[in-house]
């Protein structure tokens, strides 16, 4: 990197960490504390002003010229959203949607109640490529509206202007005649040959973290909860479900009700040939015929799993607990959708292994979906706390107590694990590497004219991060609580908000006396937090003052916690008892006069089995001759778990057995979680030989991909972003 880009993007990562963020978390905090009588135009354009002289000090101008665009998006609450809950709130959405499976549209419209919060003469939305016909006022009056330009990722701000101005206190309607574009971001249409059935087509939708806009004007921001309710129009054979409560089913009309508040990015949808199985009272699974009696066996325990979570936690409040198992290319293991959990058909082991995807799923229902990050910068509120309580709901499964703890720590162990290898995935082989190694010319294929321009935030980022590798300190987005200012939250994703706010709770948990008090604390943050949205300081606060007579909780480093990149700076003693089998055995294969054999595994859990692999995967790669014959022996060459088929496969990898690579390749093409096929691009990036075999592949494959997937794949292949602007 050239002096001057080191002195502008230090500049640069001073301003921004110093003046910006600060000026809008403190904005953020005053709009919360007093949103009625806050005037947010006059701050928020300070706050537009001050980036503004910021990025114009900048001397890169393409790349400042697009963050300012960027940052003129920002709404003082959330930096991933155009729109303004704190001027007017959506409190119910009301859908009317027809699914047309020739032209891959959602088309209809949305009838939308406000609550006005401040004096308004217009309402700020997000939308996403939507193509709006039309906008009218309770009483038939067609309304004025400006479609924002396309932000790249962001969508565009949707102006509705009003007739006269509204005050606080007021209620209106608006209704908004839309439909979506064939590549909405949050929607895959597939084709009968990615179905199992092979015969009809099939739709779903994945709107975490900010692909809601692409199927409804909304303010899409997880600050805002509103109810809502649908009527959805689909060809006669469809069964169509969504994340909330399904009503009557007639005359190709399905409509269904939520009288939750959910934030905008719990809205779901999915239309496809299925069948369902009752698996206890309150759920069924749903999956296409050929998947679904496995299906019903792998989840027959989730009635258990329920009750479990309520002991803890208290009454499940979404009524319906359904799990819908989608097909392959759906890209994470599972998503908390209410009423309705949408699952990887990776998940069907066939031993019930995977049952924790399942639990934190259930945790979800508390965590996440009824107490809920105000934006994704607090993401950890949601999958930490869910991570901690999916494992200590998985031991309270066991009867034994001991046998309980131990299996909570070995879980928790895995978890570190994984938290490890994101943080060195971060650190290392960020996409910030090459990019300014091809600034320097070093890069042998790409120069500088292959880095889009149009990425002009994400660039600054990429900069902002590599002074933090010349300074010897690790990626900002290892840290707790991150800062989303021009960081598309999808680029943001990893284990770390999951295990790194888990592990965070658990060290809170022993600091102030163990589960028997912090369990009760957990149900008084439940109880005080439930349908609504916070961030990480209400958290911090209101723990400060349950515990204000506990005099441990004053030695809590919270800065480091979570304000620091990299591990976390206390990491629990866990008990290994489940560990020293595999530590003992990681030795045996150290040592080449040592022979496998199954013997040697035979006693293990598929979890501890995936331990043991990944434990390898951290470790120089194996010689050949004895990755083979580990993989004959230990007879994992040939599992059907993919917990563990995935992780053989990288270790396959990593040993450069080219004669795996067919399977390797089939096993990426072959279903879509990007949990597991992310990291196998990564190594196959990383493997000079088989790179352009891997970028053919992921080309020739990318229109059966989820765009979520595609869009952070091309990333990992250092690929140029794709753009439909
Ligand atoms: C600090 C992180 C900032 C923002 C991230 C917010 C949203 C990320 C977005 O990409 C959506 C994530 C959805 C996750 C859904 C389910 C996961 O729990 C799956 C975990 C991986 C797996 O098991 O396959
Ligand atoms: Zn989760």
């Amino acid at each position: 990197m050239s002096l001057s880009a080191k002195v502008v993007t230090r500049v640069f990562q001073f301003n921004l960490r110093n003046n910006v963020s600060n000026i809008r978390q403190r904005t953020c905090s005053v709009i919360l504390q007093q949103p009625r009588h806050y005037n947010s135009t006059i701050l928020r354009s300070k706050l537009f002003e001050t980036q503004k002289s910021l990025c114009l000090n900048m001397s890169t101008n393409i790349a400042a010229e697009r963050k300012i665009r960027a940052m003129g998006a920002l709404s003082p609450l959330d930096p991933s959203s155009f729109s303004r809950p704190e001027q007017a709130i959506i409190t119910h959405i009301s859908l009317n949607l027809n699914v047309d499976f020739e032209k891959h549209v959602l088309k209809g419209c949305a009838k939308i109640d406000f609550d006005i919060l401040e004096d308004v003469n217009c309402l700020i939305l997000d939308a996403s490529n939507l193509n709006i016909s039309s906008i009218e006022a309770d009483d038939g009056t067609q309304l004025q509206y400006k479609l924002g330009e396309h932000v790249p990722n962001m969508g565009s701000k949707l102006t509705i202007l009003l007739p006269k101005q509204h005050s606080a206190g007021e209620k209106i309607k608006v209704k908004i005649a839309y439909s979506t574009d064939p590549q909405a971001s949050a929607l895959q249409w597939l084709g009968p040959e990615q179905t199992s059935g092979k015969k009809y087509p099939y739709l779903f939708s994945q709107c975490q973290p900010i692909h809601a806009r692409s199927i409804l004007p909304c303010q899409d921001t997880p600050a805002v909860k509103f109810t809502y309710d649908a009527e959805v129009t689909a060809p006669e054979e469809f069964t169509v479900l969504m994340s909330a409560l399904r009503g009557e089913a007639r005359n190709n009309k399905t409509t269904f009700r939520q009288p939750m508040p959910l934030p905008s990015y719990l809205v779901a949808i999915a239309v496809g040939v299925l069948e369902s199985r009752t698996l206890g009272p309150r759920s069924r699974v749903w999956s296409e015929k050929e998947e679904i009696e496995r299906s019903a066996w792998e989840f027959a325990e989730t009635e258990k799993y329920l009750q479990a979570a309520e002991k803890l936690c208290g009454p499940y409040e979404w009524s319906e607990y359904d799990l819908l198992v989608l097909p392959p290319s759906f890209p994470y293991g599972g998503m908390e959708n209410p009423c309705l959990t949408f699952v990887t058909p990776t998940l069907l082991a066939g031993d019930r292994s995977q049952a924790d995807v399942i639990v934190h799923e259930i945790m979800h229902s508390w965590t996440g979906n009824l107490v809920t990050n105000r934006n994704f910068e607090h993401f950890w509120l949601n999958e930490g706390f869910t991570v901690f309580l999916e494992r200590k709901v998985g031991a309270s499964l066991i009867n034994d107590s001991v046998e309980a703890k131990k299996s909570r720590d070995f879980h928790s162990l895995l978890g570190l694990q994984e938290l490890s290898e994101a943080v060195s995935v971060f650190g290392a082989s960020s996409p910030l590497t090459n990019l300014v190694v091809d600034l320097n010319g070093i890069h042998p294929d790409d120069a500088f004219s292959r880095v889009p321009y149009e990425k002009g935030s994400l660039f600054l980022r990429y900069l902002e991060d590599q002074i933090n590798d010349v300074l010897g300190s690790s990626n900002p987005l290892t840290k707790l609580v991150v800062d989303l200012n021009g960081v598309h939250p999808d680029d943001a994703f990893s284990t770390v908000p999951y295990e790194k706010g888990s592990l965070f709770l658990r060290y809170l948990e022993n600091v102030v006396g163990g589960p028997e008090v912090f369990d009760d604390f957990l149900r008084a943050y439940l109880t005080k937090f439930k349908k609504k949205s916070l961030d990480t300081d209400q958290f911090k606060a209101f723990l400060l003052d349950y515990f204000k007579d506990n005099k441990a909780i004053k030695e809590v480093d919270w800065n480091s916690w979570l304000y620091k990149s990299g591990m976390p700076p206390i990491i629990p003693d866990y008990d290994t008892t489940m560990t020293k089998a595999i530590s003992a055995l990681l030795v045996k294969i150290d040592d080449p006069s040592a022979c496998l054999s199954y013997e040697d595994v035979a006693s293990f859990t598929p979890h501890q089995m995936i331990h043991m692999l990944q434990q390898l995967i951290d470790r120089p790669a194996l010689p050949l001759e004895r990755l083979t014959s580990l993989g004959k022996e230990y007879k994992v060459n040939c599992n059907k778990n993919t917990e563990i088929l995935y992780r053989w496969l990288r270790l396959c990898i990593r040993s450069r057995d080219d004669t795996k690579l067919n399977e390797v390749f089939n096993f990426v093409n072959s279903q879509g979680r990007m949990k597991y096929v992310r990291p196998i691009y990564r190594d196959l990036y990383a493997w000079e030989d088989v790179r352009e075999r891997a970028i053919q592949n992921f080309l020739k494959n990318e229109k059966f991909m989820m765009h979520v997937s595609a869009y952070t794949i091309r990333k990992d292949l250092h690929l140029e972003e794709k753009t439909t602007e």
